[in-house]
């Protein structure tokens, strides 16, 4: 078995003439699926690419079972595979020629290469449709795609940044499932700002908002820190915009005596309001919304 341990030690990177994009991000990950969460603009897409060797961290480093990635990339680069945000394809190729091509780039070539090829397009579920041209792929088909050419070189650290963008609810559920059945003995790390993208399949969870990491754990400890601020009671329609307006909301049922608000808050915020167990989402909004924040600072 291949090792899988990937290290980040207070990792910082800055744009030329920016802010911090990421600072001061330290985590150790083994083999399982890591949800990297993050609103917008969080700077998930920058880590990613610090991780896949395509830039350098300004400050800290990266180690890749113990070797730094700034003195040695190929260490990584070999078992490595990618998925970018902004993957494109060839539309008058058909899948099988378009991933021979990046076999052939990644030093693959004849009966190994075309076995390879074969064996990762049926992996993502596109045995029957490999030698339809891309151009008529659907948006999750593309990215079942960009799947099957990151696992050419049978990679130990996939990489995937927000590949569900785009996709409708049918296709984002087979991309999770996909993740999941590929996960064994790998480490993936999934970026995204979706919780439910993430939420059955992630064995870990870091979450980032305005470059810094405010947390890695489990899924079940993310939803422990939203304990006693979740909230729910039953309001007339007209309060509806009020509720709104003094809390962050995260869910609302119509029924037939009023609507059930969900809101997050570090206290009871009404007289007919109970305390209800977290959700992911739910706590996840807790860590990133504004709530979390006016809770921060009132206990500082
Ligand atoms: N090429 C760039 N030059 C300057 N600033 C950049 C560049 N790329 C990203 N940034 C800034 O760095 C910060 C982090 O961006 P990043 O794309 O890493 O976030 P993200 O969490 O991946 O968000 P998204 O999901 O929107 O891509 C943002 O403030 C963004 O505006």
């Amino acid at each position: 078995m291949s090792q899988c341990r990937l290290s980040l030690e207070s990792v910082g990177y800055r744009y030329a003439g920016g802010h911090a994009a990421v600072a001061d991000v330290s985590l150790a990950l083994g083999p399982g699926i890591l949800g990297l969460l993050g609103p917008n603009g969080a700077g998930k897409s920058t880590l990613m690419r610090m991780l896949a060797t395509m830039t350098r961290p300004s400050s800290g480093r990266i180690t890749w079972n113990g070797t730094d990635l700034a003195a040695a990339p190929n260490a990584l680069r070999a078992t490595l595979g990618y998925l970018p945000q902004d993957f494109g394809v060839y539309p008058a190729l058909s899948a099988r020629e378009f991933l021979g091509f990046l076999a052939a780039v990644k030093g693959l070539s004849g009966p190994k290469a075309r076995e390879r090829v074969d064996h990762c397009l049926s992996q993502v579920g596109l045995g029957d449709a490999a030698d339809r041209r891309l151009g008529e792929y659907s948006g999750g088909m593309r990215q079942r795609v960009g799947i099957a050419q990151a696992l050419l070189n049978d990679p130990t650290l996939l990489i995937v940044d927000e590949p569900t963008v785009g996709l409708d609810p049918e296709e984002r559920m087979r991309f999770r499932h996909l993740l999941t059945d590929l996960a064994g003995e790998r480490l993936v790390i999934l970026s995204t700002h979706i919780v439910s993208d993430v939420e059955a399949s992630a064995t870990a969870l870091a979450v980032m908002s305005a470059g810094a990491l405010r947390f890695h754990g489990t899924p079940e400890q993310l939803i422990a820190q939203a304990d006693g601020h979740v909230w729910e009671w039953t309001i007339a329609p007209e309060h509806l915009a009020d509720v709104r307006r003094r809390f962050t909301l995260c869910g609302s049922l119509r029924r037939p005596e009023g609507i059930r608000v969900r809101v997050l808050a570090d206290a009871c915020p009404h007289a007919d309001a109970q305390a209800v167990t977290p959700e992911l989402e739910d706590a996840y909004a807790w860590l990133t919304g504004p709530t979390a924040d006016a809770a921060h600072a009132r206990s500082h």
